[in-house]
């Protein structure tokens, strides 16, 4: 999958609000309502994750999650990463977060 160029990045990232560009990665951060319902948010997105074969970076901080999306075999941002972006916004909603 190819890179996107800077202009793509930007009309991409208006449709995810939520997330903000770091260089190469796009980054969000969710607030579940407890620690069993963060890491219930990690599973279905480790089920969506396996489903696109595209993974994310997750640091679990009690009920605080913080993830990263990039494509490392492109060396940037691709379509995929705003794909799987837009399924954990999707996933986080459906837990409360
Ligand atoms: C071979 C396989 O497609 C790659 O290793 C995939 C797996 N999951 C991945 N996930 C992410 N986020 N970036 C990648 O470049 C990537 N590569």
């Amino acid at each position: 999958m190819d890179r996107l160029d800077e202009e793509a990045i930007t009309t991409r990232l208006a449709d995810v609000p939520e997330w903000r560009r770091e260089g190469d990665e796009i980054r969000r951060t969710v607030t579940a309502p407890d620690f069993r319902t963060a890491i219930a948010i990690v599973n279905d997105v480790a089920e969506q994750a396996e489903n696109l074969n595209h993974h994310p970076d997750i640091d679990i901080r009690w009920r605080r999650l913080h993830l990263a999306l990039s494509t490392h075999d492109a060396g940037g941002l691709t379509e995929m990463d705003f794909r799987l972006a837009a399924r954990i916004d999707a996933i986080a909603a459906d837990h409360g977060a």
